[in-house]
C-alpha cells in the first residue's frame, strides 16, 4: 500500500507531538507525517523527539487553525494537496465560573476547538470527496459526550465538534470517502490526559479573578474543583503516548468505530449518559459524587492511583501485574 500522507494539527506539545512522532517512527514506514503547529518557534521538542525521522517521514509546517490563509498555504504546500489522514488535534481548555469569563475568552475557545475543525474541513474535505478517499480523525473528548462542572464552554465546544461530525459522517458515507473503512470519520474521546493542557488550565484557574462570582460559587470552584483537579489527573489520567497509541490503532483498523473512548477508567461515567434518555442520571450521580460522597470519591481516586502505581512498579521489576 502507498505511503499515506497524514496532516496533524497542534504538534508543539502533548497528544499532537506524541502522535506525530509515533506515526513517523512506524517500522513499516506507512506514513508521511506533516506535523503542524501555529508557532514554529516551539518546534524544538518535536524536532528532538523526531530525531532521525525529521526530513524523512516527518516534516514540520506552520498551521494556525484560527487562520484560513495559514491552513490554505499549508495544504497547498503538500504534493497534489493530497492528505489521506487528517488528525484535527489542536485545542485549548477553559475552566471556571462563567460569570468570571469574558465572552472574548469563550469565543477563542469556540474559534479554536470548533471553528478550527470547520476551517480545516472546508479546505480539505472537497479534495477528499473528489478522490473518494480520506480519513478524518478528530481528537474530541469525554466532554464531547458529557458536561463536567466548571467546564461549561469547553464542553460546549466539544459537543459542537461531535454534532458537526455526526451530521457530516452521514454525507461522507455516501461518498465512500475511505476505501479501506466503513467510516471515514473517527472521534477519539480521551478522558483526562497529562499534557500542557492540564498545566495551562490549572494555572489559569488558580490565577482567575473570582470577584464576579458569588461566594458559594467561588468557594465551590476553589475548594472542590481546583482542590481535586490534580488528584483526578493523577488517578485517572492517561499519557499523551497512550492516547497516540489508541489513535494509531483507529487509523489502521479495518473497520474502526465512529466513536472511540481511550480511557477505560472513565467509561463507567460516560456510560451514565447513554443509560438514561431523560438525562437526569449523570447529572444526579456527578452531583452526589461532588457534594455528598466527596470523601468516598476521593478515597476511590486514591485507591485507583495506588493500584496503578503498584502495577507500574511490578512492570518495572519485570513482573507484570495479574
Ligand atoms: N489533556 C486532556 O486532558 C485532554 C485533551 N483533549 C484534547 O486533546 C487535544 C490536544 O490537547 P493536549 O495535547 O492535551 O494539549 P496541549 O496543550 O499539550 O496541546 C494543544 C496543542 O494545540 C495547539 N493549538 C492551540 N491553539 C491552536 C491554533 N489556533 N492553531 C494551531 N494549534 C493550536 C497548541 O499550540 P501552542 O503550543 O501554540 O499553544 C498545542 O500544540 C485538544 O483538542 C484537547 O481538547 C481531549 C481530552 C482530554
Ligand atoms: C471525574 C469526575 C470529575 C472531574 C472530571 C474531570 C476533571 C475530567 C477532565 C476531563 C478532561 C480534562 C477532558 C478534556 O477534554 C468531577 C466533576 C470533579 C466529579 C465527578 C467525577
Amino acid at each position: 500500500m502507498a505511503r499515506r500522507n497524514v496532516l496533524i494539527t497542534g504538534c508543539s506539545s502533548g497528544i499532537g507531538l506524541a502522535l506525530a512522532v509515533k506515526m513517523a517512527r512506524d517500522e513499516q514506514k506507512r506514513f508521511k507525517v506533516f506535523a503542524t503547529m501555529r508557532n514554529l518557534a516551539k518546534r524544538a521538542p518535536l524536532e528532538e523527539a523526531a530525531g532521525a525521522r525529521l526530513g524523512k517521514t516527518l516534516e514540520i509546517k506552520q498551521l494556525d487553525v484560527c487562520d484560513e490563509e495559514s491552513i490554505r498555504t499549508c495544504v497547498n504546500s503538500i504534493p497534489d494537496r493530497r492528505i489521506d489522514v487528517l488528525v484535527s488535534n489542536a485545542g485549548m481548555g477553559l475552566i471556571g465560573p462563567i460569570e468570571c469569563q469574558s465572552i472574548e475568552e469563550m469565543k477563542t475557545v469556540m474559534d479554536t476547538n470548533f471553528f478550527g475543525l470547520v476551517r480545516l474541513l472546508k479546505e480539505i474535505l472537497p479534495d477528499m470527496k473528489k478522490r473518494k478517499s480520506g480519513h478524518i480523525v478528530i481528537i474530541s473528548s469525554v466532554m464531547g459526550i458529557q458536561g463536567i462542572l466548571f467546564n461549561d464552554v469547553y464542553a460546549a465546544s466539544k459537543f459542537a465538534v461531535e454534532g458537526f461530525c455526526e451530521s457530516l459522517a452521514i454525507q461522507a458515507l455516501k461518498f465512500k470517502l475511505n476505501p479501506y473503512k466503513l467510516h471515514h470519520k473517527s472521534l477519539i474521546e480521551p478522558g483526562p490526559v497529562v499534557t500542557e493542557f492540564e498545566r495551562k488550565v490549572f494555572e489559569d484557574g488558580m490565577k482567575m479573578d473570582l470577584s464576579a462570582a458569588d461566594k458559594e460559587t467561588a468557594e465551590m470552584f476553589t475548594n472542590i474543583y481546583l482542590k481535586n483537579y490534580k488528584q483526578i489527573f493523577q488517578s485517572l489520567g492517561q499519557s499523551a503516548e497512550d492516547v497516540a497509541e489508541h489513535t494509531v490503532k483507529i487509523i489502521l483498523a479495518e473497520n474502526p468505530p465512529f466513536r472511540h473512548q481511550t480511557n477505560t477508567l472513565y467509561t463507567p461515567m460516560t456510560t451514565l449518559k447513554y443509560a438514561d434518555p431523560n438525562g437526569d442520571l449523570p447529572i444526579d450521580i456527578f452531583y452526589k459524587m461532588v457534594f455528598h460522597h466527596d470523601k468516598v470519591f476521593s478515597a476511590s481516586l486514591n485507591f485507583i492511583k495506588l493500584l496503578r502505581w503498584r502495577s507500574r512498579k511490578s512492570f518495572d521489576l519485570g513482573k507484570p501485574s495479574q
